[in-house]
């Protein structure tokens, strides 16, 4: 599909993705191949942050379903974004790429506290800011993490990369015919409770006309065609 050209960005990183082929954790191949296709946007002339997840660690969700308080379960997911953080990170820094984490958690042995104002100036110098430890609080996930902070760093666009290649009208995970849309508005995301990203986020995007664009960063070259405009994706919009 086409999509417009977009100049800064927020870049969802699916915690899933960063699994590579395994069933947890970090796989430092595909930090690197992430990492790679994001430095070629940045070459491309796009101003990008990340918001990192952190499904292939820890969900809060699922710990308390396994028995853990739910905000204390929520705090170890949000923990587990920061190691994702700094894998990618490690990775971008690897080939050259100025970069810094800000973690809406302090944790200053480790890297700067979430300060807007100073995130918006090292994106202004080219660093690629690695947003960690989503919105700092729990019941919450790095979706909404991601919408909030495309909002305060005036993002044109929300890149959610995922293991899907697009909103689909039941999850594609269990419905193996459901169809994928090229184009859809947030409110029939919101009314159809299409639940590829959260309510919240949706919400929160359609609320400040942040385009999101969901696609699958899994397969290699995946980020570069979409960051150029092309390939296989859904833009979700408020409609025109
Ligand atoms: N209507 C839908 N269209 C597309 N995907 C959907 C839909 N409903 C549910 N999904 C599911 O949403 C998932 C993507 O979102 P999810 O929040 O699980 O992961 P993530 O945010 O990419 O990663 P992580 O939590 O690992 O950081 C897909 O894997 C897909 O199975
Ligand atoms: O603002 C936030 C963001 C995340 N969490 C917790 O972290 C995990 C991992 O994030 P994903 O979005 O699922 O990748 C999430 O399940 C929450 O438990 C949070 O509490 N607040």
């Amino acid at each position: 599909m086409n999509l417009p050209r977009f100049n800064r960005i927020l870049l969802k990183l699916s915690g899933e993705v960063l699994m590579g082929q395994g069933q947890f954790g970090i796989d430092p191949a595909t930090c690197d191949r992430v990492a790679s296709e994001i430095a070629a946007a940045k070459e491309a002339g796009h101003e990008l942050c990340l918001v990192v997840g952190g499904g292939n660690i820890f969900r809060g969700l699922a710990g308390a379903a396994k028995g853990f308080d739910r905000a204390n379960a929520d705090y170890m997911g949000m923990l587990a974004t920061v190691m994702n953080a700094l894998a990618v990170q490690n990775a971008l820094e690897r080939i050259g790429v100025e970069t810094r984490v800000q973690s809406a958690i302090p944790m200053s042995s480790i890297c700067e506290p979430y300060i807007r104002r100073r995130a918006v100036r090292h994106m202004e110098k080219g660093r690629i800011v690695i947003f960690a430890a989503g919105t700092g609080n729990p019941f919450f996930t790095t979706d909404t993490a991601a919408a909030l902070r495309a909002a305060e760093m005036g993002c044109d666009a929300l890149f959610k990369g995922t293991s899907v290649d697009g909103v689909y009208d039941a999850d594609p995970k269990k419905v193996p015919d459901a169809k994928r849309y090229d184009t859809l508005s947030f409110s029939r995301v919101l009314a159809d409770d299409l639940r590829v990203m959260d309510a919240s986020a949706v919400a929160l995007c359609r609320d400040n006309n942040i385009p999101i664009v969901v696609f699958n960063i899994r397969g290699e070259g995946a980020l570069t065609s979409v960051m150029e405009g092309k390939g296989v994706a859904t833009i979700v919009q408020n409609a025109v």
